[in-house]
């Protein structure tokens, strides 16, 4: 089975090795029992505190995103540097890039590739590129939810829904600035929709259950293609 896995930035911003110690571990077991791994990481705040500072110097859009690729490219390296017996050892940095470090067999782990998208584009690009049969988004939420949790203490968890309907929830929040993509932007659904590739949003709190919410057994949403 392959399964591609976007871990949000937000997750290397809380600077927790336990964190990277769960996600080390449970990618671990998924290869040992024969999975193939493939991770996006994206660029949480340290992309934010660079693409702010450079938007207030005047930069354009396309220098803002390539501040924020490259914070995601140093996520990307930390996770590489916690898996050196599994791991393909350098970030690929364009779609090619990814299909010939996964002709190696390993984990291969990514972050951004071109300006005008998010990390969840590119998760989903990739998962399109080895026919992976699941996409699991690791946020810092515990999943889909019909309105956004942060701004709405009574917003529910919808546990199934079609892209269709996840667009609909996304469609005030969906943004193309640099730095204010939110959980999955238009390219990400675009591409999970065309290819009718199943994706699962969870919290990355959950990560040493990692194996758990790949077979739908904890606490997410699953977003089936329309
Ligand atoms: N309907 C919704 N359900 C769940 N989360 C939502 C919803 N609408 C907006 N969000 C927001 O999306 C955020 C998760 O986005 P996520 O962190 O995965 O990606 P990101 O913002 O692109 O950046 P990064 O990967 O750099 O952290 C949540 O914190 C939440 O506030
Ligand atoms: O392919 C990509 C990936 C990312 N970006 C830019 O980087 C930031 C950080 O990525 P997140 O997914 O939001 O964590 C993003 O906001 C874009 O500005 C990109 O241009 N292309």
């Amino acid at each position: 089975m392959n399964v591609i896995l976007k871990v949000s930035g937000k997750f290397f911003d809380e600077e927790d090795p336990a964190k990277l110690l769960a996600l080390k571990n449970s990618v671990l077991q998924l290869v040992k029992e024969g999975y193939r791994v493939g991770i996006v990481t994206g660029g949480g705040q340290t992309a934010r505190k660079y693409i702010n500072l450079a938007r207030k110097m005047g930069s354009n859009e396309a220098f803002l995103d390539l501040l924020g690729i490259w914070a995601s490219r140093l996520n990307a390296y930390l996770v590489v540097f916690s898996l050196p017996e599994v791991a393909y050892m350098k970030v690929p940095e364009s779609l090619e890039e990814f299909i010939q470090a996964w002709s190696h067999g390993k984990v291969v782990v990514t972050g951004g590739f071109q300006p005008g998208q998010s990390t969840a584009a590119v998760s989903a690009l990739v998962a399109e590129a080895t026919n992976a049969d699941l996409l699991v988004v690791a946020t810092n939420v515990d999943g889909v939810y019909e309105k956004d949790p942060r701004l709405y203490s009574d917003a529910k968890l919808v546990s199934r829904l079609t892209t269709t309907e996840l667009k609909r929830i996304l469609e005030g929040s969906q943004s193309v600035s640099a730095g204010t993509y939110e959980l999955l932007d238009p390219l990400a659904i675009k591409i999970v929709e065309r290819s009718r590739i199943r994706v699962i949003v969870a919290n990355y709190n959950r990560i040493s259950k990692l194996k758990e919410i790949i077979k739908g057994e904890e606490v997410a949403s699953i977003v089936e293609p329309a």
